[in-house]
């Protein structure tokens, strides 16, 4: 996914994740419109406690879409599904599989980031085993999660200041306050809802996410 130059700060880029619950169908008509809205780094395949196989279909469905359109496709929690499934990495969160058996597990090549919720702490030991990036959130309360910790966006700025290692945001973030998390350093917006429940459709949403980020890194 990248890591910040040391001669300047990289264009923040957006980090999609999908519903807790899909109609696959439908789903892939706005998966389609999403991506056709404009940049997109990396989505993640967020099907919460749902059984593997519907994980193993939407994944055979989705994947090559993601792939045809150059944007990386990560599973939530499940290392061992990531493998079998031959995706690009996994999203681990403090109760899930540690880093280091999903790292054992996916190899070297494999992204996997770890959330580290509103926590220097965690966000250290992550980093320092070799994570790929790190997630901070919740900012903003978030209608997909509703078990959250709330984040300050000054750990943002504080992990820019710190470390190479790229930052992920999430919660509850829209278009309309996403400008706050750029400014503090925030190298990829995560975003469900934002994009899905956008009033004009997700191709829409795409598109003003990266308008916003153009904005911000104009200033
Ligand atoms: C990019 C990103 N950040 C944080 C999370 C949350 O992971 P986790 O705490 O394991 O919670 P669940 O998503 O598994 O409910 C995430 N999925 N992605
Ligand atoms: C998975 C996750 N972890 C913290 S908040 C969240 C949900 C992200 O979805 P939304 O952008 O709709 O808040
Ligand atoms: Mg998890």
């Amino acid at each position: 996914m990248g890591t910040a130059p040391e001669d300047g700060r990289e264009r923040p880029r957006l980090y999609l994740i999908s519903p807790a619950v899909i109609d696959l169908d439908t789903f892939e008509m706005a998966f389609r419109n999403a991506i056709a809205g404009g940049d997109i780094a990396c989505f993640q395949l967020r099907l919460k406690d749902r059984p593997a196989e519907e994980i193993i279909t939407a994944t055979k469905r989705l994947l090559p879409i993601a792939q045809d359109a150059g944007v990386a496709f990560l599973l939530n929690d499940d290392a061992e599904l990531a493998k079998e499934l031959d995706v690009d990495g996994v999203h681990v969160g403090q109760d899930d599989m540690p880093y280091k058996k999903a790292r054992d597990i996916l190899g070297p090549e494999a992204i996997i980031g770890v959330t580290c919720k509103n926590s220097r702490h965690l966000a250290m030991i992550a980093g320092e085993a070799g994570a790929d990036y790190v997630a901070f959130g919740a900012f903003f309360t978030s209608s997909t999660k509703s078990n959250t910790v709330k984040a300050e966006p000054e750990i943002l700025e504080w992990w820019s200041a710190t470390t190479l290692i790229p930052s992920v945001a999430i919660g509850g973030i829209t278009v309309a306050n996403a400008e706050i998390l750029l400014e503090s350093g925030a190298d990829f917006l995560a975003v469900a809802g934002g994009v899905w429940d956008y009033k004009d459709g997700p191709k829409e949403a795409v598109t003003a996410f990266n308008r916003m980020i153009d904005k911000v890194m104009a200033t």
